[in-house]
């Protein structure tokens, strides 16, 4: 009977509004659900330990390990070598390799942070040791060996890599959603069919470690893990004992105090202190119960003096599973093999095993997938590009070779030193040389023929022009000799030999216009000599130019931002540049006259042949005018009238 006598609240004082209930009165253990109610809600937080300066020796290993250093199996270091960290760079290869997405948490030993990798692009937790590391202490790597020494499990957080920086330590490991804690708290008592789930996932984890010889020694919800898709996992490797290992058994830690197993007080952890703490993590996660870390309620419960209370609504296989795994004689608990062929544990673990395994293998599907696809897409891009790339090669030299011939008596030292100033010259005038955007219906075969005569590629207005062309019209001028080249070439025609060709055209070409050719090349007179030397000044620059490949245009118009589309018609560029087109000359009207006597000569202004597009700089257009000038004066000395002005009009 309890005596309610020392529990009445006096008369002057004003009751609590969360009354402890009376059951309690009796233990001292309580839910956690219920702990939260009879707390205050705001309490103040514990000062900070004020920390001292930090020893010489581990300030004098800071400074010794600047560049990363990967941590092997064995315990030595060796460089980090990575593709994205770069040494010179003023940042750690944390924060070069790594981007951090947030700050999981922070531990007695480090603070771990959730971060993306540069280098594959997946997500993982980075765990960072808060203080330098000692670099003589014999155990500063123990968390790694160890986690780095044991054989991969489904159970367990799956280690990726460590290293040493600046004196620091980083675990690169799995990332998990939650800790069970999390989810404990969250929840509060779970449900018992997620307590069967969980025990046995930690059940083979713990296993999988016993088997290997390594006790955790720190098993507790806060150092369990529950991946997005449930399975959980045993993580926090800090405490782990490799029994194999001497030093290991002789610097073993105790753990938390919470779930730590009696016989641990006075003596060394074991497989079996591994049970015990698993035994009061399941007891916490099933019933909410807020285990103590010391007092009277500690002992109670390793006495297994629980109460029922805390039992309802619990199974009685679990209790019994769970009774047994707390039992305070470590030689009378269950090992993980007993546990496992328990009736409870049995019938479900097939399930959970085939869960698990599914989920395992949709994970190493996507992960391989991944792998494929990128190795797919590498190989199809080595495969294609090669073949793309001579596409493309192929249409640009067809544009450059369009371009050359439709822009090359526009190079004249007058208006561009360069073919990079006539590049220089088309980006600031804003005309691309390779746009054809307002060109009707042209189809890209077309273009693709490089051998194709250009009066074939121009639109209608110039096809006229083609019709109209007279074939006794050849240029005539010394400036539009290039002209004549790229017409000879491109023509059937005119494929035939030099001296066939200047025969024919002797038969051809109206004497007159005959006549000024074989006056300007002859060089009569001061301002025809003058023309020569310009002529073959342009000759000279222009082989130089035909030559190239065009590659410098064509670089430096996309060094200017103008993307090659496909070749323009220089009508249009023309227009756009707003130049002037030459006036056409008329010979055989000039010959008419000179046979019949009349004086007056007319000057046609036609548009200019197709293959004279010295018209589209300023240079070809004053050769023109010295043509025109040429022509005026033998027409005088006929006797002949200009009717015209012989300016270029405007086009
Ligand atoms: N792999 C992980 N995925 C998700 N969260 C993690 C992971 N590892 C650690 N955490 C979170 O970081 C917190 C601290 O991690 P961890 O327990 O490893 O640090 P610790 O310094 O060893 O702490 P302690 O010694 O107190 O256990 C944990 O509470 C946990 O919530
Ligand atoms: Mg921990």
């Amino acid at each position: 009977m309890v005596d309610e006598s020392d529990d009445s609240i006096p008369a002057n004082i004003t009751p609590p509004i969360y009354v402890t209930p009376r059951v309690l009165r009796n233990s001292p253990l309580s839910t956690k659900r219920e702990k939260q109610k009879s707390t205050p809600l705001f309490r103040r937080p514990a000062p900070k330990v004020a920390k001292t300066a930090p020893p010489m020796r581990s300030l004098h290993s800071q400074f010794q390990i600047r560049q990363p250093r990967i941590i092997t199996p064995s315990g030595a270091t060796e460089p980090l070598h990575s593709p994205i960290y770069n040494k010179e760079k003023h940042l750690t290869y944390f924060e070069q390799c790594f981007k951090i997405s947030s700050i999981i948490g922070k531990g007695s030993f480090g603070e771990v942070f959730a971060v993306k990798s540069m280098e594959d692009s997946r997500n993982y937790a980075i765990k960072v040791s808060i203080q330098v590391i000692r670099q003589n202490c014999a155990s500063k790597y123990r968390e790694v060996e160890n986690h780095m020494r044991l054989p991969k499990h489904s159970n367990l957080v799956e280690f990726v890599k460590a290293w040493e920086e600046g004196g620091r330590l980083y675990i690169q490991q799995e990332l998990c959603e939650k800790s069970l804690l999390q989810l404990c708290m969250e929840r509060h008592a779970l449900p018992e069919e997620m307590i069967w789930n969980i025990l046995i996932d930690l059940l083979k984890a713990v296993d999988h470690l016993h088997m290997n010889d390594m006790i955790h020694d720190d098993i507790k919800p806060d150092n369990i893990f529950l991946t997005s898709k449930g399975v959980c996992k045993l993580g926090d490797f800090g405490l782990v004992i490799n029994l194999k290992n001497k030093n290991d058994v002789a610097s073993a830690e105790e753990g938390d105090s919470k779930y730590l197993a009696p016989e641990v007080l006075n003596g060394a952890p074991s497989k079996a202190s591994d049970i015990f703490s698993l035994g009061v993590t399941i007891l916490e996660a099933a019933t909410d119960l807020d285990i103590p870390s010391n007092g009277e309620s500690w002992h109670q419960i390793r006495n297994g003096e629980i109460p029922d209370r805390f039992f309802v609504g619990i199974s009685v296989e679990l209790r019994f599973i769970i009774q047994w795994m707390l039992s305070s004689t470590p030689s009378i608990r269950p090992t993980t093999k007993e546990l496992l062929k328990q009736n409870g544990i049995r019938r479900r673990i097939w399930k959970r095993t085939l869960y698990v395994k599914s989920v395992e293998l949709a994970h190493s599907i996507a992960d391989w997938s991944f792998v494929i696809t990128t190795w797919l897409m590498a190989l199809f891009s080595v495969v294609v590009y090669p073949a793309l790339s001579a596409i493309c090669d192929r249409r640009a030299s067809i544009c450059a070779e369009t371009v050359s011939k439709q822009h090359t008596p526009i190079q004249t030292p007058e208006t561009s030193s360069s073919r990079l100033g006539f590049a220089k010259t088309l980006a600031a005038s804003n005309i691309t040389p390779f746009d054809y955007s307002d060109e009707e219906n042209v189809s890209f075969q077309r273009r693709l023929f490089p051998l194709i005569p250009r009066f074939q590629m121009d639109d209608d207005e110039d096809d006229e022009d083609e019709d109209t062309r007279n074939d006794n019209e050849l240029p005539t001028s010394s400036s539009n000799s290039s002209t004549i080249d790229s017409f000879t070439t491109s023509s059937p025609i005119l494929r035939e030999s030099p001296i066939r060709r200047s025969l024919r055209f002797r038969s051809e070409t109206p004497p007159s216009a005959r006549r000024i050719r074989e006056n300007n090349h002859r060089g009569s007179g001061d301002y025809n000599s003058q023309q020569r030397r310009k002529y073959e000044r342009m000759r000279r620059i222009e082989a130089c130019m035909d030559s190239d490949d065009n590659d410098e245009l064509i670089n430096a118009a996309a060094a200017e931002n103008i993307m090659p589309q496909s070749c323009p018609p220089l009508l249009r560029s023309c227009r756009k540049l707003n130049l002037q087109r030459a006036p056409k000359l008329n010979f055989n009207l000039l010959d008419n006259n000179e046979n019949t006597g009349n004086d007056k000569i007319e000057i046609h202004h036609q548009r200019p042949n197709r293959n004279a597009k010295a018209t589209s700089s300023n240079s070809s257009s004053s050769s023109v005018l010295g043509q025109t000038r040429t022509l005026r004066s033998t027409a005088a000395r006929r006797g002949a009238l200009i009717a015209e002005d012989s300016s270029a009009d405007e086009f």
